[in-house]
C-alpha cells in the first residue's frame, strides 16, 4: 500500500481528501477512493466544525481535532485559524492538561519524538528518523511540572505538541517543521508507574548526574541535525530549569518559555495595569504566592520597569514580596533559599508571616500575582482584605489550567465590588456583575512564544537575549489601547494573535540586528514584508501543481 501513489491520503502533510480534484485523481491514481463530489477547503472546515460542535466533551474535542490533524493538517490548521477562541481552549490551556493526564489511556498515534534514559549514547542517530526534511522549531518538555498537575512523565507530551500548534497557528511556523520532544528521565508519580497504560519508562527520576548528560546529548544531537533550529524548553520542574537555561542560553538559540515567555507576557499586562490604575511603577506593591520559574521569570522582567524609572535593582526588589509554600520568603526566616528566591528574599523582616492572608494584611500591596499552581488559594477574605487599601487591585491568578487558578474572574470581579483589573492564565468567561460585563484578560504565555520564536528564527539570532523578551513584551501591550485600558481590558482578544506575533516577530528581528545577534545577511529591507512572506496559511493551491 505504502508504494502506491494513494497512499497520499494516508499523509497528513499532503492529503486533501475530498478537496482532490479531478485531475489529481487522474495523476495520484485516486479515482474510486475517495466519493465523487470534489470539495474546497471550506467546504470541508464547514462539516469539520459541525463535527466538532457535535461533541459535548472538552477531551473528545480534542481527541477529534488530533485525529483530524493525523489526517490532514491543512484542513486542521485552515479549521484552527478560523476558530481561535473555540478551539485554542481545547488544543491547548485548559484541555490540553486533562489530555495529558489521560495521555496513556487515550493514546492513539505517535507524535512527535521521544528521547530516553535507555537511548542516552544514540540520539543523534535517532534524530535521522525523524522523517521531515527539516526542523525549525522544537518545544522539548521531560514531563516534570505540566501545568500545575504536577510530574506527569511521558504523558506530558501533549504540551509540546499544543505549543507547537500554537506556533504555527498563531505565527506561522510551517507544521512539517516543527518537533515535539519528550525528555524521559522517569517520573515520580506512582500512580502513573502502577499505570497499566503508562507509555514511559518504568522508574523514577534519574538523578542529576544521569539527568544534565542526556538532555545534553539531546541539545548536542539537535544543533548538529539542525544547526538553524530554535529550542524551547517548556514544563521543566524549577530544580533543574534554571540551570539549563543559564547553561544553553548563551551557547544555542533556546529560551525558556515558563521563565522568559511567561516574564514578557506578565511584564506586558503589568504595562497596561500601570496604565489603567494610573500610579506608576514606583508606587506599586507586588505579592506574588508562588516563587517558581514563572514568579521569578516574571519578576525578573517587571525588574525592567524600574530600570526604566531610573530606580537601582537595590531600591527596586523593596516593591516585591514572595510567599511560597512556607511562607513570605525572607533571609532570615532560617531555611537555604535558592539564588533565585534569595534574590528577592526580604531583609527587613524579623518576624515571620506564615500565610498569604497575614503577607497581604502586612504588605497592603496593590497587586496580587498568583503563580504557585495552587487552586482557590485567592481567598475572598484575601481579596476583601487587599480590596480595603486599594482603588483598583491587579489581580492576576495565573496558574493552569482552570482547577488551580488562584481565583475565578468571576470571584475576584465580586469580591472587589467590580473594581479590580484581572487577569487568569486559562480563559474565564466574561462576567456580568452589576448591569456590568467585564471581559477577563488570559496573562498566558500564548501571546509572546509564536511571535518571539519566529523572529528569532527567521533573523537566525545567535541567542535569545532579555531585550528581545522586553521588546515582546511593550510590542504587544501596545495592542490595547489608552480607551480599552480604563475600562480594565489588558490583554488584546486572541483573534489577532497572527498580527500579534508577526510585530512581535518584527520587534524581535530588529533588536536582534540592534544586538549583532541577527546572522542573516543581508538584513532585509523590508522586515514586515519578510516575515508576512515566510508564514504558513493553510491552503492546498500550492500541492501538487507540477
Ligand atoms: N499563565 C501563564 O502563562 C503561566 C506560565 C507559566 C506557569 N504558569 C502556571 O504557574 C504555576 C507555577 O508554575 P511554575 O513553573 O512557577 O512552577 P514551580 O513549581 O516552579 O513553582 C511553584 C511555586 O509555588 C510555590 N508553592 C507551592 N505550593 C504552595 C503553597 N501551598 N502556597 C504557596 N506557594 C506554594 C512553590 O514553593 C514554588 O515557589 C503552574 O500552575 C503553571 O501552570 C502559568
Ligand atoms: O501552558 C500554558 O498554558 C502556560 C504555561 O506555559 C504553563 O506552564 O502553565
Ligand atoms: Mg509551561
Amino acid at each position: 500500500m505504502q508504494n502506491k501513489p494513494s497512499f497520499v491520503l494516508r499523509n497528513p502533510s499532503a492529503n486533501k481528501g475530498t478537496g482532490f480534484n479531478d485531475e489529481e485523481r487522474n495523476k495520484l491514481a485516486l479515482k474510486g477512493l475517495l466519493p465523487p463530489k470534489v470539495e474546497t477547503l471550506q467546504e470541508q472546515s464547514d462539516r469539520a466544525l459541525s463535527q466538532f460542535t457535535s461533541f459535548t466533551n472538552n477531551l473528545e474535542k480534542y481527541i477529534f481535532l488530533n485525529c483530524l490533524r493525523d489526517r490532514n493538517e491543512t484542513l486542521f490548521y485552515y479549521l484552527l485559524m478560523n476558530n481561535l477562541e473555540l478551539m485554542f481552549p481545547i488544543i491547548y490551556t485548559p484541555t490540553v492538561g486533562e489530555a495529558c493526564q489521560k495521555f496513556g489511556n487515550e493514546f492513539r498515534f505517535a507524535q512527535g519524538m521521544y528521547f530516553a534514559t535507555q537511548d542516552k549514547g544514540s540520539i543523534r542517530s535517532m534524530m535521522d528518523n525523524w522523517p521531515a526534511d527539516g526542523v525549525d522549531i522544537i518545544v522539548v518538555s521531560d514531563g516534570s511540572r505540566i501545568l500545575g498537575l504536577g510530574d506527569l512523565g511521558t504523558n506530558g507530551m501533549g504540551i509540546p505538541v499544543g505549543k507547537l500548534q500554537l506556533y504555527v497557528a498563531g505565527a506561522g511556523f510551517h507544521p512539517t517543521r516543527t518537533l515535539p520532544v519528550i525528555i524521559d528521565a522517569g517520573t515520580n508519580t506512582k500512580k502513573y508507574l502502577e499505570d497499566k497504560y503508562y507509555l514511559g519508562e518504568r522508574h523514577t527520576r534519574v538523578a542529576d548526574d544521569q539527568y544534565y548528560p542526556l538532555v545534553d546529548e539531546f541539545l548536542q544531537a539537535a544543533f548538529d541535525k539542525w544547526p538553524n533550529v530554535l529550542v524551547q524548553f517548556e514544563d521543566i520542574s524549577n530544580d533543574h530549569c534554571f540551570k539549563l537555561l543559564d547553561d544553553y542560553r548563551d551557547k544555542f538559540l533556546c529560551f525558556n518559555d515558563d521563565i522568559q515567555g511567561t516574564g514578557s507576557v506578565i511584564l506586558s499586562g503589568f504595562i497596561n495595569s500601570v496604565r489603567a490604575v494610573q500610579k506608576p511603577i514606583t508606587e506599586q506593591r507586588m505579592v506574588f504566592l508562588g516563587a517558581g520559574s514563572a514568579g521569578i521569570g516574571v519578576a525578573d522582567c517587571i525588574m525592567s520597569l524600574f530600570e526604566e524609572a531610573g530606580v537601582s535593582k537595590e531600591q527596586a526588589r523593596k516593591s516585591f514580596w514572595f510567599v511560597d509554600s512556607k511562607g513570605l520568603i525572607t533571609t532570615t526566616r532560617g531555611d537555604t533559599l535558592t539564588p533565585q528566591k534569595r534574590a528577592y528574599a526580604r531583609e527587613d523582616y524579623d518576624y515571620q508571616l506564615k500565610s498569604l492572608l497575614e503577607v497581604v494584611r502586612d504588605v497592603k500591596p496593590t497587586a496580587l500575582i498568583g503563580l504557585s499552581g495552587i487552586g482557590a488559594s485567592f481567598t475572598q477574605e484575601i481579596i476583601e482584605e487587599m480590596s480595603k487599601h486599594v482603588e483598583k487591585p491587579i489581580i492576576f491568578a495565573l496558574s493552569n489550567p482552570t482547577t488551580n487558578a488562584e481565583c475565578t474572574a468571576e470571584q475576584a470581579y465580586q469580591w472587589t465590588d467590580g473594581r479590580c483589573i484581572f487577569a487568569s492564565g486559562s480563559p474565564f468567561k466574561p462576567v456580568e456583575y452589576k448591569n456590568h460585563t467585564f471581559v477577563p484578560g488570559q496573562g498566558n504565555n500564548m501571546y509572546i512564544f509564536p511571535g518571539l520564536g519566529l523572529g528569532a528564527h527567521l533573523c537566525r539570532s545567535k541567542h535569545v537575549t532579555d531585550a528581545m523578551i522586553i521588546t515582546a513584551a511593550k510590542t504587544l501591550s501596545k495592542f490595547v489601547d489608552d480607551s480599552e485600558v480604563v475600562t480594565g481590558k489588558i490583554y488584546p482578544g486572541l483573534q489577532h494573535i497572527r498580527e500579534i506575533s508577526t510585530k512581535i516577530a518584527v520587534r524581535v528581528i530588529e533588536k536582534a540586528y540592534e544586538e549583532g545577534m541577527a546572522q542573516l545577511t543581508p538584513r532585509p529591507t523590508d522586515i514586515e514584508a519578510f516575515v508576512r512572506m515566510n508564514q504558513y496559511n493553510p491552503s492546498y493551491d500550492q500541492k501538487f501543481n507540477n
